[in-house]
């Protein structure tokens, strides 16, 4: 069977910064993957790298046998970024409704994204007049709508509240028991734990996936050898 996803020798670095050195992963089964790893160690370069936004210095991505650099790949692909990709004059609706025509979705697909994500109070109003959840929310449904093999998502529950995220759950949960495969960046363990156990690490400029049933925070610690302490000024010693 085809794989879902191939990197293989993946170099790529910005300028003073390495980023990935020689980094190989295979996702070979449909599901929901967590993308982890501390912040700058790569995982939204590792996204955009994936669908081309950015190429790497050498080695090969490879989408359902494809490879990435290949128009036809973008059918089998969707990328929620952050909002900087919403046009603010644009309201919600109005983003939805192109998706859904470039797609060729239903408009009834549309109502059920609205209702899923809770959009109905501000999805006549312009983004610019949107919160950061209410933003997130609206990416996350455009990102469901393009109803694409895989859906890429970066750091999609920043911002939302309580409600939002469960429904974010209850997505992932069921997209989970489809044939669609997930890679889903976040710092949020314990909700990723919820949906996946399967989560891809980015450790040493590598890219290392683990099935893991228990502790993922455990796991994180072991990693990325996170001890931190903080001495604020008021608890200095007296000079
Ligand atoms: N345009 C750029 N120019 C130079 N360096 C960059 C650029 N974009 C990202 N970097 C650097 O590349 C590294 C990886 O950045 P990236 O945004 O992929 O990390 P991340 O894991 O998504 O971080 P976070 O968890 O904070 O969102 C970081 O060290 C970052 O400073």
């Amino acid at each position: 069977m085809t794989d879902i996803l191939t990197i293989q020798d993946l170099i790529f670095g910005y300028r003073h910064t390495p980023v990935y050195e020689n980094a190989t992963l295979t996702l070979d089964h449909p599901g929901i993957y967590g993308l982890v790893g501390p912040n700058g160690s790569g995982k939204t370069t590792l996204l955009n790298l994936i669908t081309g936004l950015q190429h790497p210095q050498h080695g090969t991505i490879t989408i359902a046998g494809q490879p990435n650099r290949d128009a036809v790949v973008f059918e089998h692909v969707a990328y929620v970024q952050d909002s900087r990709v919403l046009y603010p004059s644009m309201t919600g609706l109005d983003h939805l409704r192109f998706v859904a025509h470039q797609r060729r979705r239903p408009a009834a697909d549309i109502d059920r994204f609205i209702q899923n994500l809770q959009l109905t109070t501000f999805v006549h109003r312009a983004v610019r007049t949107y919160s950061l959840g209410q933003k997130q929310r609206l990416l996350i449904a455009l990102g469901l709508l393009d109803n694409t093999p895989i859906l890429l998502l970066d750091e999609p529950l920043n911002g939302l509240d309580p409600d939002s995220t469960m429904a974010v759950r209850s997505i992932l949960t069921a997209l989970s028991k489809t044939q669609r495969t997930v890679i889903v960046s976040s710092h949020n363990l314990d909700e990723l734990t919820k949906v996946t156990t399967e989560i891809i690490f980015v450790v040493d400029h590598q890219l290392q996936l683990e099935h893991l049933t228990k502790d993922v925070e455990a796991r994180y610690t072991a990693l990325y050898h996170q001890q931190t302490t903080i001495t604020l000024p008021d608890e200095e010693a007296p000079s």
